[in-house]
């Protein structure tokens, strides 16, 4: 119980998009939180520290101290959260709308942010732009078509759920690694709705503690 009354804290960088993810998810169930800023460029990768390494091994953010444990894996933790926070809900009651959260989350999150994630474009090297363009290009066109099954207001049906949680911050990467959105219209459409709640504008890279000056809006 002592845990519980202790704020999490939540190692993260204002435009991973991972860390985005963790944000959106903590500021949609009104969770207060401290944040430790980790710099993915500065001093060669404050990630690659070895007081981050404590943190977590896989040196990659976000990572979140809460109720005594200390979690990586931005869907880990969001599962988490909603076991033990379970209001408002991020996946749905219905078992096939909650699998299809999961299956649209999965494919963001394993099929698409991990082949442009900042590790694979450093080894990229010159073509980086062109390699994350192309597996973000992939990985909508199928998510277009996914997203035209399950979709209502939002990925599935009208709840505003994880999926949405990984679809805006990977919308975000595809528009800085200017991928054209035009064959997209309901990724589109949906991000555009997403974009509007509260808990994904306070939760924005252009609005986080470590936000550089001339990037903030
Ligand atoms: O360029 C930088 O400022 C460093 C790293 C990132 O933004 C994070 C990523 O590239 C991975 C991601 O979140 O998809």
């Amino acid at each position: 119980m002592i845990a519980a009354l202790v704020k999490p804290v939540l190692y993260s960088y204002f435009r991973s998009s991972c860390s985005w993810r963790v944000r959106i998810a903590l500021a949609l169930k009104g969770i207060t939180y401290d944040q430790v800023p980790v710099n993915l460029l500065k001093d060669g990768g404050q990630q690659l520290a070895a007081e981050f390494q404590v943190v977590n091994p896989m040196q990659q953010v976000p990572a979140l101290k809460i109720d005594g444990i200390t979690l990586s894996q931005s869907l880990a933790i969001i599962e988490y959260l909603e076991e033990t926070r379970p209001n408002p809900r991020l996946l749905p009651q219905d078992q096939k709308k909650r699998a299809q959260v999961r299956m649209i989350s999965d494919h963001i999150v394993s099929g698409i942010q991990p082949l442009q994630n900042l590790a694979v474009l450093q080894r990229v090297g010159e073509k980086k732009l062109e390699w994350a363009q192309h597996y973000i290009t992939n990985g909508f066109q199928a998510l277009e078509q996914i997203l035209k099954n399950t979709a209502g207001r939002y990925c599935v049906g009208d709840e505003v759920s994880m999926a949405d949680l990984c679809l805006v911050p990977q919308v975000y990467n595809a528009e800085r690694y200017k991928v054209d959105l035009a064959p997209y219209p309901t990724i589109t459409r949906i991000n555009k709705t997403l974009l509007e709640l509260e808990a994904f504008q306070v939760s924005h890279p252009t609005k986080q503690p470590d936000t550089p000056a001339e990037l903030r809006a």
